[in-house]
């Protein structure tokens, strides 16, 4: 740790509290709940949106794809794909991973099962207040914010003392067994990930491996209803995810993620049979901007749902985050402050999604830290 760049514990629970923010998310009405019973023609005016800025044609620009497998036989050039992935996209596509198919299979059936659920079931694992676990929506922080087209069940996995069962969903029947092998599947991944990356910057693997000894991870699994006026929604706000890197299962064949680049929209067309990884906000810290994490969006289809489960990998909840002694060559030159994981959480999830303004808020806390 820096001590210039070394934000003191004192001065980042204000940061977390200041102006009265809460931990958990406000109450919002089910979309899915909505559509259901008047249509998606009205679009009450809290969803509406200004969505006139660029898209790219599909196929203009595609994502980097990194073939898993060659990466674990130590090819070196799918490794400099990685690196400069990392570097210059913040997201690729894996393909020849190594979840079995079965169990990612056995996942999209139980999300899609889920949300299939009748909204009264659904209830039962409801976020409650001043929480962020459960069926809701995430990131609501006042009245009159504008709200995504989505429901969500936000749910943690790792550690596994932080499994809070009452909103693992024993519905359907195969739901936890199907989370458990997925998430477990999903987290050997990250961490050979985690690895290759550490070994293209230069970095003896166990600097972060020992930041994820205990690591947290989590899951959100996202329904995104139909919207006959859907150029006017957004399915989930522009940002960036807070954590090392994002897994992330399009839990049907209905495309509509999309990542800013060159100020304009890219979507992504998800190759079947692979996820989507990213890059996240703490790995843009650790890494003091050399790995980039890249503000994303989802837009909704007219006529047909989508969904989509992210897996976010985290550090230990008391990992300090900052950047990396390795990363920096003179004190000076460190981009963010330094603050434990949790204090950075609470801070993350007080604010409403807002592009990558998350991290620019952990800039301003180096320079009054
Ligand atoms: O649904 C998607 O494709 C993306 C979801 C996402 O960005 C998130 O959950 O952080
Ligand atoms: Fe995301």
């Amino acid at each position: 740790m820096l001590p210039s760049t070394h934000m003191s514990r004192a001065t980042s629970r204000t940061a977390a509290s200041e102006e009265g923010k809460q931990m958990g998310s406000l109450p919002v009405p089910s979309v899915q709940a909505m559509v259901a019973a008047t249509g998606s023609a009205h679009v009450p005016p809290r969803y509406l949106r200004p969505t006139d800025e660029a898209v790219a044609a599909a196929g203009e620009a595609e994502i980097p794809v990194i073939d898993f497998r060659r990466l674990q036989l130590g090819d070196g050039e799918e490794s400099a794909c990685l690196h400069m992935a990392c570097q210059d996209w913040g997201f690729f596509q894996l393909i020849n991973h190594s979840a079995p198919e079965d169990v990612v299979e056995g996942m999209k059936a139980n999300v899609q099962g889920f949300f299939q659920l009748p909204a009264e079931t659904k209830k039962q694992f409801a976020q409650e207040p001043g929480q962020l676990e459960g069926y809701g929506q995430l990131f609501v922080v006042s009245e009159d914010q504008k709200l995504d087209w989505a429901d969500s069940l936000y749910v943690k996995t790792q550690p596994l003392k932080d499994r809070n069962l009452r909103i693992w969903p024993d519905q359907p029947a195969n739901f936890r067994m199907a989370l458990d092998k997925y998430c477990a599947a999903v987290k050997s991944i990250a961490d050979c990930l985690l690895a290759a990356m550490a070994s293209n910057l230069g970095l003896d693997p166990e600097v972060i491996a020992e930041k994820c000894d205990g690591g947290v991870q989590s899951v959100r699994m996202q329904y995104y209803p139909p919207c006959a006026q859907a150029d006017k929604v957004v399915g989930i706000s522009p940002h960036s995810d807070a954590d090392l890197v994002t897994i992330l299962l399009q839990a049907n064949e209905v495309d509509g993620l999309q990542i800013r680049r060159n100020g304009s929209w890219i979507p992504v067309k998800s190759l079947e049979g692979g996820f989507i990884v990213n890059v996240g906000d703490i790995l843009q810290v650790l890494t003091n901007g050399r790995y980039k994490s890249v503000e994303h969006r989802v837009v909704v289809d007219e006529k047909k749902q989508r969904l989509s489960m992210a897996t976010f990998h985290s550090p230990s909840r008391n990992a300090i985050i900052g950047p990396l002694r390795e990363m920096v060559a003179h004190e000076d030159d460190a981009v963010y402050g330094s603050m434990d994981h949790d204090e950075l959480m609470k801070l993350f999830f007080a604010n409403k999604l807002d592009g990558k303004s998350f991290l620019d808020q952990l800039k301003k806390l180096k320079t009054s830290g």
